[in-house]
């Protein structure tokens, strides 16, 4: 028979130990944006897994927290055929559009009650969906135009403020996750500050900088780029439940480790939709990421399937965009490859 495995038990269980506590100072870090432990206590639980992986290779789990960075560039991405479209949203260009959309819904589900609405900030990134098979990311793929994407599986395992295993249990056996993968103005800025440093090419903004590093064949660079991930919808579910209301799906993400936007709320009715959308434009220049404006949702799962979709856009949905800011960049908005 064969020889019993060369890993000393208490190893193989210090190796299972430091994952999981990695995992949970990831958890606490990026979904409860709680303060996280000094770095140099992080790094040094990081050395020591890479320390007992590179002793005893067969330690190593596809979700180890050390496998996040890919060696092998690819020479193109393949395609991914999404198992539900990603559709896209209506938009509102004032108050009036925001209240004809509110009057729309509760004309169509013929009940003049009050809507309970779920309001997200519009981050202004790249739209991704994320796949989980048991709790493991086995997928990672652009939007694309809805239909098909592309599998950028290994740019978005380098992003730490997504799971490379969903933490607890409860969820779904096949979960498709879908957020926005967006730069935070800081890390933009000093992106650009190195690549001035560096004679390269600088990034017009945010959203093109999170795009670029998005588009690297080689994980390695993308590994090097401040990008967040902050999910705002499920999309495709298999062997299990999803919440009645949307706002109930996104705390179900917060508890299996996934990142939510901090400033969404639930709300009843439109005035306090164009309430919540003047509170946030206010404090728009203050918030640590670039947003493009506010998507409003029908909260409740079954009266969002009783309004299902209009070709390519929920009737339950839609974006209110706040003014263009800096005139120049949506000139400029063409793509850098760097
Ligand atoms: C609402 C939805 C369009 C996602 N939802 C979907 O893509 C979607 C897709 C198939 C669905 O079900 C179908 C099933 C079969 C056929 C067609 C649709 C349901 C929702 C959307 C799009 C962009 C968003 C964004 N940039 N920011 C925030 N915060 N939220 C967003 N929400």
């Amino acid at each position: 028979a064969k020889s019993t495995s060369a890993i000393p038990a208490e190893t193989s269980a210090r190796a299972q130990t430091l994952r999981a506590e990695i995992q949970e100072h990831n958890y606490r870090y990026y979904a409860l944006d709680e303060p996280r432990i000094p770095d140099a206590a992080y790094d040094r639980l990081m050395r020591e897994l890479q320390d007992l992986e590179a002793e005893y290779p067969e330690l190593v789990t596809p979700d180890s927290p050390t496998q996040r960075v890919g060696q092998t560039p690819l020479s193109a991405f393949a395609t991914v055929t999404h198992e539900l479209p990603m559709l896209s949203l209506d938009n509102a260009f004032g108050e009036d559009d925001l209240i004809a959309f509110d009057r729309r819904v509760r004309d169509r589900l013929q009940d003049d009650a009050t809507i309970e609405y779920a309001c997200e900030p519009k981050l202004d990134g790249i739209a991704v969906s994320l796949l989980y098979r048991d709790g493991l990311l086995v997928r990672g793929a652009t939007r694309g135009d809805g239909t098909q994407g592309e599998d950028i599986t290994q740019n978005v395992r380098t992003i730490d403020s997504i799971p490379l295993k969903l933490r607890g249990s409860g969820y779904p056996r096949v979960l498709e996750v879908r957020g926005e993968i967006y730069m935070p103005k800081a890390g933009f800025e000093a992106l650009n500050e190195k690549a001035r440093e560096k004679g390269d090419k600088l990034f017009v903004n945010p959203r093109n900088a999170a795009a670029g590093s998005l588009r690297q064949l080689d994980a390695r660079i993308t590994a090097t780029r401040p990008l967040e991930m902050c999910a705002y919808s499920v999309g495709y579910v298999e062997d299990g439940e999803v919440p009645a209301k949307h706002s109930e799906t996104l705390e179900a993400f917060r508890d299996w480790g996934l990142k939510i936007n901090r400033e969404m709320r639930v709300v009843q009715g439109a005035d306090a939709c164009i309430e919540y959308y003047q509170q946030l434009g206010e404090r728009r220049a203050q918030l640590d990421y670039d947003i493009d404006g506010i998507v409003f949702k029908v909260n409740r799962r079954d009266l969002q399937d009783e309004l299902g979709f209009v070709a390519r856009a929920p009737r339950w949905a839609i974006a209110y965009k706040f003014p263009a800011q800096e005139e120049m960049t949506q000139l400029l908005d063409v793509e850098f490859q760097v």
